[in-house]
């Protein structure tokens, strides 16, 4: 049995832990080897691979990023593209199947690779925790810690100049970091995407904030849209699978808020720091523990399932049925959280 390992999309804490869990499964239990392809998708159809064996994941399991390297490439695209071009490569590197570590589009591209035939198992990764069939992905917890900080350190200049201060976090289009740092930071206005609310809702809460001589600490997502904009803020281009690029939106409300509220304000988005660095200890265990149960899917050769986290229990699920639709933040605990607001 010869494994390929990749990690694709956007990197999280966690994933060299994943790396590591699997591999030294693989080898002690199943009598595995394993081969690293380079950044992502692209490493499996350009063939590009690294050398991957208990010696090269030593002590890896606490750095952050990936010793693979990711990227955006679409497998099914460019001349060496596509499920009939892959398993050739696979065949001549001599790799029976993959274990795929990314997020809710490396998985799309896995479920459709699995469907034509290749045997593919994933591993769901990503800070957003926007992904189906699993109760959370790892790097979320880590990216989570890294905003509270943040936002923790940004309260204390905010309230020695009496300013409002905006902090903008990843998400996508879902508002999971917004609200576990939001709440973890007690901020006084959580904006999520799932969750849109006018100009004049947020300075409503920013004023109560001012009259009770508070500096007002919000927490917006990237992916937040004012009532009746039908798309996130994007200023950046698109990304390398043609999405627009979010983040920027905190620059926006906040004049918007000075302007009507007279209360100086400053924006700051969080940006790639919360994506970067060592994994905290919960997403360490919860990645090794996602890594060793990959190696046993690919053992019983469950191809097209993802491992995920149920409970306290990791299980084996679907590719397809994770995929289906996002895991967006439910109205009742946006409601749970909107009660502290102001
Ligand atoms: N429907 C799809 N079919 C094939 N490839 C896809 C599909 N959706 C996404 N991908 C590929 O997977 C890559 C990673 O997806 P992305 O959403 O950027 O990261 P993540 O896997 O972290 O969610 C994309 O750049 C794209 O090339
Ligand atoms: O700057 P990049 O790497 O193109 O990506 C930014 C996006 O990647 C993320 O950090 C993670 O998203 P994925 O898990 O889908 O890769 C998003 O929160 C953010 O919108
Ligand atoms: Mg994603």
């Amino acid at each position: 049995m010869r494994i390929g390992l990749l990690t694709s999309g956007g990197d999280c804490p966690g994933l060299n832990a994943v790396i590591r869990g699997a591999v030294l499964k693989g080898v002690r239990t199943h009598d595995a080897e394993f081969v690293g392809f380079r950044y992502g998708w692209r490493g499996l159809v350009e063939g590009d691979t690294m050398h991957v064996d208990r010696h090269t994941v030593r002590g890896i399991g606490r750095q952050g990023g990936t010793i693979l390297g990711s990227s955006r490439t679409n497998p099914f695209e460019g001349e060496k593209g596509g499920p009939d071009n892959i398993r050739k490569t696979m065949s001549e590197l001599g790799v029976d199947s993959i274990i795929a570590i990314g997020g809710e589009g490396t998985l799309t591209a896995a479920r459709r690779l699995a469907d034509a035939g290749i045997n593919v198992v994933g591993v769901p990764k990503t800070i957003d925790n926007d992904l189906g069939g699993t109760d959370y992905s790892f790097g979320f917890d880590t990216a989570v810690e890294i905003a509270t900080e943040a936002i923790d350190r940004l309260r204390t200049t905010a309230e020695s100049h009496q300013r409002c201060i905006v902090a903008e976090v990843m998400g996508r289009h879902v508002g999971w970091i917004a609200l576990h740092s939001g709440m973890a930071s007690g901020a006084h206005a959580i904006l999520i995407p799932e969750q849109p609310k006018t100009i004049d809702e947020i300075c409503g809460w920013v004023e109560s904030v001012r009259d009770r001589g508070r500096a007002p600490v919000l927490v917006v997502s990237e992916g937040f849209k004012f009532a009746g904009m039908e798309d996130a803020h994007s200023h950046k281009g698109l990304d390398a699978f043609n999405r627009p690029r979010l983040g920027g939106i905190s620059e926006i409300l906040a004049p918007m808020i000075e302007e009507r509220t007279g209360i100086e304000s400053r924006s700051q988005v969080l940006g790639h720091m919360q994506r970067g660095g060592e994994p905290s200890a919960y997403d360490r265990v919860l990645a090794t523990r996602l890594g060793m149960a990959a190696a046993d899917s690919v053992h019983q050769q469950q191809w097209g399932s993802m491992v995920a986290l149920r409970g306290t229990e990791i299980v084996s699920v679907s590719i397809a049925d994770a995929v289906h639709e996002l895991n967006t933040v439910p109205a009742a605990r946006y409601d749970e959280a909107a009660i502290l607001f102001g």
